[in-house]
């Protein structure tokens, strides 16, 4: 069934002029009403698609429907969405409150409407405290609320944003993504964010979109996707898996399902990295395959091991998933 502000995907492509395609025939539905992280390497395709939602680039094929109307051809102010862009492109002569209200000033709405409304918004993002400030007298987190707010003003049904955390210290960025989570619930619009985080995109999305080679890979549930990936790329991509080559195909299993066991597989320690909850050890096993086991810091230290030294490794065969080509 398609819900009120379902966002739909129907056969998109996108060319950049001759060259080769940055979108190629792409098909889905971002459910209203939820966090989709779009996740994949530099060159996918994810900026090109947020940004043919948006309206800030021409579709070369296929349509784009929003709540089950035709925008397409539509400019970006009128389609419902928003856009927030990774380097927060607010204007630096205009005060935080202007930046907020400019896209009200350009629809002709009376000023006190607008500083009422840009007040609201800033408050929404714990900014109102700022409103009299120019942006290059805020922090990189408090232009990022303020870039929120502005987009948030329009009442989009469908918020994009390119990478919104990218450019935040780690520790803002953890801050940050759990605002926007609870922004997004508040709001009961859709969140459409493009990450090349992993972490970032399993601890935020309803649900994962992993496109590679301008396509869509795999898209499901955030922890569907991590347990259950069908390509050796997503498994790879969404790591914690290792991909092992058995004699009836390949396989994915995660790190964390392999385990030390002296009735298991022999091989030799490669590597010993130390995770804080847990120890990363890098075996090279049968048939030359290094395989990853994540053991638990506890169980680790009770039998250190070490580079070179032998050990052996066990899984459970019901945890492997086959791969798809
Ligand atoms: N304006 C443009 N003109 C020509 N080619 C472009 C243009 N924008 C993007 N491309 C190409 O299209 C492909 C997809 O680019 P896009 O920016 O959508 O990828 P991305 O997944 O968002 O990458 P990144 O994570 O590095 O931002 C790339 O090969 C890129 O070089």
């Amino acid at each position: 069934m398609r819900g009120g502000h379902d966002l739909e995907l129907v056969h998109v492509t996108k060319r950049y002029g001759t060259s080769a395609v940055a979108v190629e025939d792409v098909s889905h539905l971002f459910r209203g009403g939820s966090y989709v992280c779009l996740l994949g390497p530099s060159g996918c395709g994810k900026s090109s698609t947020l940004r043919m939602i948006a309206g800030h680039e021409t579709v070369s094929e296929g349509s784009i429907l929003l709540s089950g109307k035709d925008v397409t051809g539509l400019p970006p102010a009128r389609r419902g969405t928003a856009m927030m862009f990774q380097n927060y492109a607010l204007f630096p002569h205009l005060s935080v409150t202007d930046n907020v209200a400019f896209s009200l000033k350009m629809k002709g709405i009376a000023a006190a409407e607008r500083r009422a409304k840009a007040a609201g918004m800033l408050e929404l993002v714990d900014m109102a405290r700022y409103g009299d400030r120019l942006p290059a007298q805020l922090s990189g987190g408090q232009q990022q609320r303020v870039a929120l707010a502005r987009a948030l003003i329009t009442g989009p049904q469908v918020l994009l944003l390119d990478e919104p955390l990218s450019a935040l210290d780690p520790f803002l960025r953890i801050r940050m993504r759990a605002e926007l989570k609870r922004l997004q619930r508040e709001l009961g619009i859709s969140f459409i964010h493009v990450t090349h985080g992993q972490d970032e995109a399993l601890a935020l999305a309803d649900e994962v979109v992993v496109m590679n080679d301008a396509r869509i890979e795999q898209a499901g549930p955030a922890r569907e996707v991590f347990n259950a990936p069908r390509t050796e790329f997503v498994a790879r991509f969404m790591g914690g898996h290792n991909v092992i080559g058995l004699p009836h195909g390949r396989f994915a299993i995660r790190c964390d399902e392999i385990r030390l066991d002296p009735a298991g597989q022999e091989g030799v320690v490669q590597a010993v990295e130390y995770q804080g909850a847990h120890v990363a050890l890098t075996v090279r096993a049968v048939g030359d395959q290094e395989i990853v086991a994540l053991i638990p810091e506890a169980a680790f230290f009770e039998q250190p091991k070490n580079p070179g030294e032998a050990v052996r490794l066990s899984w459970d065969e019901g945890r492997l998933h086959r791969l798809h080509a």
